[in-house]
């Protein structure tokens, strides 16, 4: 890995188990300044645990995370709280909380073991809610928000929290259209470093700085996503037939299309095909 003295995440080395399983094998990454990282890779490659190591969700088994040059896996549950925040991708249940109190949550990291949010507390999360377009959602019940609305919020939440580094996995989840391309123009305006794993892979080629491919727990590339995604890594890592279209100038788009048939039902019963008398016509259209 090319050590990089300005990087704002360092990761070295990290392998985590799941239930035993090894999952991820020895992940080098790194994260500079402001820069809005992409994870991708197929279901199943290991984005979430890799996330999860860096909010602390889970421990891994050997490796490093460097946040700001500090160990992040030697910090206690606050001051790691004060270097990064996340978005996880199965956000946990929270009901009976309006959503005002739930992004003042994201406060606490910032406050004393007896402290109560005091006003700067309550106008960083009105401003939070505001970034992502949810201020008029402020006083409902978090448990009656629909699943775009209360991943916006829980967003606003992590910003709130004003960490050095945001941890977003799948974000754009549950947004329409308009909503994730509003939270990915929002992330990139922030100036926050971000780690953000993502499905969309047109999107990613669009919004984010760097991308880090993973498959099967190892990053197999990273770099600018324009030379990240090409063709033979498409084929390879996800299977489909890909490329970059320019829209625009200097605007990619991506196009894909599977390498082979999707897999579907073996046919049963005779073939409709065979059944055609070659000498029948052609019904008229
Ligand atoms: N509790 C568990 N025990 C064993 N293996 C697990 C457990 N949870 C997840 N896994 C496996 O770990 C691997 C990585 O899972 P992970 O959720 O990190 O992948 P992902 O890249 O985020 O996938 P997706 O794109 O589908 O969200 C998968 O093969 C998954 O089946």
């Amino acid at each position: 890995m090319t050590l990089s003295p300005s990087a704002d995440l360092t990761i070295g080395g990290l392998r985590a188990r799941l239930s035993g399983v090894p999952v991820l094998h020895g992940v080098d990454l790194r994260a500079e300044p402001g820069e809005v990282l992409g994870v991708v890779g197929p279901n199943g490659a290991g984005k979430s645990t890799l996330l999860r190591c860096l909010y602390r969700a889970l421990a891994p088994e050997s490796g490093t995370v460097l946040v700001g040059g500090k160990d992040l896996l030697a910090m206690d549950p606050a001051t790691s709280a004060r270097h990064t925040a996340a978005l996880p991708q199965e956000a946990e249940p929270v009901s009976g909380l309006r959503v005002r109190r739930v992004v003042v949550l994201g406060r606490t990291a910032h406050l004393g073991p007896w402290q109560t949010p005091g006003a700067q507390d309550h106008w960083i999360a009105e401003e939070a809610l505001a970034r992502v377009g949810a201020s008029a959602l402020a006083d409902r019940d978090i448990a009656t928000l629909s699943g775009g609305e209360r991943q916006r919020v829980l967003l606003a939440r992590a910003l709130a929290q004003q960490p050095r580094v945001l941890v977003l996995d799948e974000p754009l989840n549950h947004l329409d259209i308009r909503h994730q391309l509003d939270a990915l123009l929002m992330v990139r305006g922030l100036g926050i470093t971000t780690v953000l794993a993502v499905h969309d892979l047109g999107l990613a080629l669009r919004y984010c700085d760097r991308l880090c491919v993973l498959a099967d727990g190892a990053v197999v590339a990273s770099g600018p996503p324009r030379q990240v995604l090409q063709p033979a890594l498409m084929a390879e890592v996800f299977g489909v037939r890909a490329r970059q279209v320019e829209i625009s100038p200097g605007e990619q788009a991506l196009w894909c299309e599977p390498l082979e048939p999707a897999p579907g039902p073996a046919p049963t019963g005779p073939d409709p095909a065979a059944s055609l008398d070659a000498s029948e016509e052609e019904p008229a259209c």
